[in-house]
């Protein structure tokens, strides 16, 4: 495997783009929508950056890069169309220990960023290793009509009752099947079909299951 998957959780950390072209700004869209704390560092923005500048969305620090422009971020990203202050970029971050996409050399990368598909906490996630990006743009394009909104909503419902389950430490090996069994339901073909009587009836069943405790109370699982 040439990149190993993770979900980082960005909220509130600090990231920095250099750069403020058309490719720093689907990036930056995606890093604000996470809730990261942004500094864009260019002489000249896109006017979608601009315009999240203008917000508030953003940090904008109006002039060329410099060396230390990286400190105190967990993610960078060299996103200049200069090939050769990229690598400098990306030699700053290696100095610092920050992880850096550069957006012209993937081989120079710590890491990439896939295409993705969102529905809610639904997310799917698509890499060639850099060999095609717009094949991995293609690809969420063919699968995104089998994933509409009806996905958001139904894990939404599993988070929810997954989390009760869970908080009242009513979970034991009995709750995995639970588990296993919602999951399988297709409750996004019930949500879709707008068969909210047979979902009722379900988290009616799971909440009577929720409340009967594990064979002797005793051996309780933390979750996991
Ligand atoms: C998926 C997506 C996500 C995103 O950007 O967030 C993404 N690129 C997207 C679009 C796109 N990128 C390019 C084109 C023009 C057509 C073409 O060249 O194919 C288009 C199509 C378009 O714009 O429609 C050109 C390009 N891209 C890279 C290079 C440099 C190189 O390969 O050396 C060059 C050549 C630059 C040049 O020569 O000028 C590099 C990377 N692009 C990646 C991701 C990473 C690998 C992902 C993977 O493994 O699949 C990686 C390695 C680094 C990174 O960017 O993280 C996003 C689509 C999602 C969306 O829009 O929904
Ligand atoms: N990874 C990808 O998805 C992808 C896609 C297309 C292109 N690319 C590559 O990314 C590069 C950038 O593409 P773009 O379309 O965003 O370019 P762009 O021309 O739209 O933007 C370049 C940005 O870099 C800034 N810049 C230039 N010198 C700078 C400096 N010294 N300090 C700080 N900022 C500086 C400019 O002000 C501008 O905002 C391209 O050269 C291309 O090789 C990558």
């Amino acid at each position: 495997m040439r990149y190993y998957p993770i979900n980082i959780d960005l909220h509130d950390q600090s990231v920095v783009i250099v750069g403020g072209g058309k490719v720093a700004a689907r990036k930056a869209n995606r890093l604000i929508a996470a809730g990261a704390r942004l500094t864009v560092v260019a002489p000249i923005l896109a006017p979608t950056l601009a315009e999240l500048a203008k917000k508030g969305a953003l940090r904008h620090l109006e002039r060329d890069y410099r060396h230390g422009d990286l400190a105190g971020a967990l993610l960078a990203f060299a996103a200049t169309d200069n090939p050769l202050l990229n690598r400098e970029v990306a030699a700053e971050a290696k100095e610092r220990g920050i992880l850096v996409d550069v957006v012209d050399a993937p081989r120079q990368s710590a890491f990439t960023t896939p295409a993705v598909l969102e529905q809610g906490d639904l997310l799917i996630t698509v890499s060639t290793g850099g060999a095609s990006p717009s094949l991995s743009r293609q690809i969420v394009a063919m699968i995104e009509p089998l994933f509409g909104p009806e996905y958001a909503e139904a894990v939404s419902l599993l988070g929810t009752a997954r989390e009760k389950l869970l908080t009242e430490k009513v979970v034991n090996e009995y709750n995995d099947p639970v588990f296993a069994e919602l999951a399988a339901l297709d409750l996004p073909a019930l949500i879709k079909n707008g068969q909210r009587d047979v979902i009722d009836q379900i988290l009616l069943k799971l909440s009577a299951t929720g409340a009967r405790p594990g064979p002797d109370g005793a051996d309780k699982k933390e979750p996991s």
